[in-house]
């Protein structure tokens, strides 16, 4: 009883303090973005969400690493995305000029006034958003630009934006999401071979698909130099989730914060390497491969010093793709997912937070 109290009594002074660490930084303050200084009413930090860390941040160095220069790679590459559904590459073939012209345009677009970047708001489907994360109440430290793959519809609004140049940073992200792409589909064409499907295209064509519903996300996360005050407490700039495509393909600048679960539910930091992509398994793959290979849950911390710029390209199947485990792959096995179509499944990824557990509608009920 007497233990209760305390512990009561204790807690009490540690919610107290954290919310008042958090109330006096609700004057304006200073937003540094990667070139500019620029001062922006003051956010009230307590609409975002912070996280207990248990212990200090350590990388963790038994991040599977593929070299796609190896022709072996296969194995390893199905190994790692049935143990973790993540993994980094290396020798990858994405010229490192397209990449460093897109972090460029990046920078440059995240730099603008506020007025100009909405411009190209609200970011539903495609555009700019700012902390908010979706449609359902998800928040996040972090201002985003979300575009079609689709070459003709990076949109008029962007077009404004870009002002005097679109055309540059039209082209500087063609050919990123072009060089990304062919070695997404390299990749699956190498997970296919791993897991002994006859017909190596089967995930890389939907990707390939004319009408492929891929995504391509920039991230910008400014430091939050406030966040150091809280010392054990780290403020979430992008919340735990999976990535509902088949795929995704990460790069980003020299910034850490991302962070992956292994399956104890443990959380790591994944060390940034901007001369490397890391891949993400993706839900619908998980599906095709009837759970062998495993969507990997990750989030982004807020970092208190360095503004981390993120692309990512998610290849999805075209919106009336039928998606359901491969036979060749069940040996037997029970379907653990119904059939679905990618719209629908897409439909109600959109609808829910980013933490739900997307698949679990589309789970078959088993007798036992
Ligand atoms: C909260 C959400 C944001 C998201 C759509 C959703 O309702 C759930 C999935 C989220 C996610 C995660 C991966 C990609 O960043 C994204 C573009 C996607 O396809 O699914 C986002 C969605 C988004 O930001 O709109
Ligand atoms: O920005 C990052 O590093 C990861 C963001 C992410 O997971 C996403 O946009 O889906
Ligand atoms: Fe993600």
């Amino acid at each position: 009883m007497v233990v209760c109290v305390f512990v009561y009594i204790i807690s009490s002074i540690f919610v107290y303090q954290l919310s008042r660490a958090l109330s006096i930084s609700l004057s304006s303050f200073l937003l540094q973005t990667t070139t500019t200084m620029v001062l922006v009413p003051k956010p009230a930090l307590q609409q975002f969400s912070f996280i207990r860390n248990i212990k200090p941040t350590t990388f963790f160095s038994g991040i599977p690493l593929i070299d796609l220069s190896k022709p072996d790679s296969k194995h390893l590459l199905v190994k790692a995305c049935e143990e973790f559904g993540f993994f980094k590459v290396v020798n990858h073939g994405v010229p490192l000029e397209f990449i460093s012209k897109l972090e460029s345009e990046a920078v440059k677009f995240f730099s603008l006034p506020l007025s100009e970047k909405e411009k190209a708001s609200p970011p539903n489907p495609f555009g700019y958003g700012k902390k908010s994360i979706g449609q359902n109440g998800d928040v996040g430290w972090v201002e985003y630009l979300l575009l079609t793959t689709n070459q003709e519809s990076v949109s008029q609004r962007l077009s404004s934006v870009f002002g005097d140049n679109p055309e540059k940073f039209r082209c500087a992200l063609n050919d990123y999401v072009s060089a990304v792409k062919k070695m997404a589909c390299e990749i699956l064409e190498m997970m296919a071979d791993g897991l002994k499907i006859q017909n190596r295209n089967v995930f890389s064509k939907l990707l390939m698909d004319e009408q492929s519903d891929s995504v391509f996300r920039l991230n910008h996360y400014p430091p939050c130099p406030e966040i150091q005050a809280l010392k054990d407490h780290n403020m979430i700039g992008f919340g735990e989730h999976t990535d509902p495509q088949i795929i995704s393909v990460l790069r980003s600048n020299n910034t850490s914060g991302l962070q992956i679960s292994l399956n104890d539910g443990s959380w790591i930091s994944v060390p940034p390497d901007p001369s490397s992509f890391f891949i993400n398994v993706g839900d619908s793959l998980q599906v095709m491969t009837n759970g062998r290979f495993k969507s990997v849950r990750h989030r982004v911390l807020a970092n208190s010093i360095k503004a981390r710029i993120s692309m990512i390209y998610f290849g999805g199947p075209p919106l009336r793709e039928k998606i359901a485990p491969l036979p060749s792959l069940m040996e037997g096995e029970e379907s653990l997912y119904r059939e679905f179509t990618w719209f629908e499944y897409k439909r109600s990824a959109y609808n829910s937070r980013l933490a739900d557990n997307k698949l679990v509608l589309f789970e078959r009920i088993t007798a036992s």
